[in-house]
């Protein structure tokens, strides 16, 4: 991981690694230990915040970030923060998670807080029967909708709060839909998105959410999972067909390198924009978009981030072919519907013929 991500990651998790808690126990935190006077609950809100610093275990960053807005909300109430950009991303979660307590009176803050720390302290002590992570029920997604009908599976991305930003979880269920996909009766498999756009990319969440192993542990763990989730569009056994509904941003864009076809609302723009956050681009895009477009014009796109628009895309090939927006979803789904039809083995036809 480098660049602007990677070095903020770098320092949040070097700060963690110092102290697993200190991402949390912000220097706020201690300066406002021995402030003003609180009433009865004062002595276990202090005794709660010395607990949280003996933890042995990290609690991982969702908690931390509870844990974090709890304590804002317990000392100075209702979140009074300018909210930060959208690329300071250690201090927007922080404020994220502060802003979404609303206005939870300090007392509730303080007992929650307190509330927490011992759910943490007692689930440290019998630590060692941690639940098998099996739970998640099968063809169940979180942040997909799929479904299947006249011989097409959909696979719609579903978080259009986030505009449909690729979390950890989100690429092990894209993952899983498309093994599922490649296995069911459907003759094409569709991606889409839910909402006005398609896709932003890597969650930004993602570059920050670093695990007790620190940075260089993360570096790993999202190179394995970057290897399957590309590895699985890369061997998807049957036409796969991307509906653009809206923007594209990052790895939703290098990915459609790797589609049969891409279909594209004329609202859809195309954007990788890789050196400004410092990142490379992945995907196989530095081999399949030269192949598609020519090296110069590849360049553009994946190094200097020019952000093109659906019609620039189709110029370039990119795209399969441009749709008015008021009628995009009409059109494209009654063809898809036509080539469904088309009879799945023909290939194996044409290797007798050949042989
Ligand atoms: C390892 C793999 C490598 C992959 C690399 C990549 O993909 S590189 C590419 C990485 N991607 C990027 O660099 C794109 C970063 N995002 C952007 O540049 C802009 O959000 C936008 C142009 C997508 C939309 O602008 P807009 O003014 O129309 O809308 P808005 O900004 O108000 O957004 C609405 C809400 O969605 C949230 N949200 C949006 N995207 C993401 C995201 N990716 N993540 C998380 N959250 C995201 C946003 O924070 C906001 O939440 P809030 O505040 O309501 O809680």
């Amino acid at each position: 991981m480098a660049g602007v991500a990677g070095r903020l990651a770098r320092r949040w998790c070097r700060s963690a690694v110092r102290s697993p808690l200190q991402v949390i126990s912000f220097p706020s935190l201690q300066l406002h230990l021995s402030g003003t006077a609180m009433r009865a609950s004062q002595e276990d809100f202090e005794s709660a915040m010395n607990q949280v610093k003996l933890l042995k275990k990290d609690p991982g960053n969702e908690v931390k970030l509870r844990l974090y807005a709890l304590y804002k909300q317990a000392t100075e109430g209702p979140c009074n923060m300018p909210k930060p950009g959208v690329f300071d991303f250690i201090n927007k979660a922080k404020w994220d998670a502060w802003n979404a307590l609303g206005s939870l009176p300090k007392e509730t803050a303080r007992q929650n807080y307190v509330d927490l720390v011992s759910s943490l302290t007692s689930s440290s002590e019998s630590s060692t029967q941690v639940k098998p992570g099996a739970d998640r029920g099968q063809q169940e997604y979180e942040n997909l909708v799929v479904t299947s009908e006249d011989g097409i599976t959909k696979i719609m991305f579903n978080r259009p709060t986030r505009k449909n930003a690729i979390s950890t979880q989100m690429y092990q269920e894209i993952m899983l839909a498309l093994k599922a996909a490649s296995k069911d009766d459907s003759t094409i498999t569709v991606v889409t998105g839910n909402g006005d756009y398609y896709c932003s990319g890597n969650d930004l969440a993602n570059f920050t959410d670093i695990p007790p192993g620190g940075v260089e542990e993360k570096a790993k763990q999202s190179a394995i999972m970057l290897r399957d989730f590309v590895g699985t569009f890369i061997d998807f056994p049957k036409p796969l067909v991307a509906v653009v509904n809206g923007p594209a941003v990052g790895i939703s864009v290098t990915i459609l390198g790797l589609f049969d076809a891409v279909y594209a609302s004329d609202r859809a723009t195309f954007h990788t924009p890789f050196s400004h956050l410092g990142l490379s681009p992945e995907g196989c895009a530095s081999y399949t978009f030269p192949k598609i477009m020519g090296p110069a014009k590849a360049t553009e796109m994946l190094i200097f981030g020019k952000k093109l628009t659906a019609g620039e895309a189709c110029a370039q090939g990119l795209v399969t072919e441009v749709f008015p927006d008021s009628t995009f979803q009409k059109e494209v789904w009654t063809r898809l519907k036509a080539y469904s039809k088309l009879p799945p083995n023909v290939s194996i036809l044409f290797i007798f013929l050949l042989v």
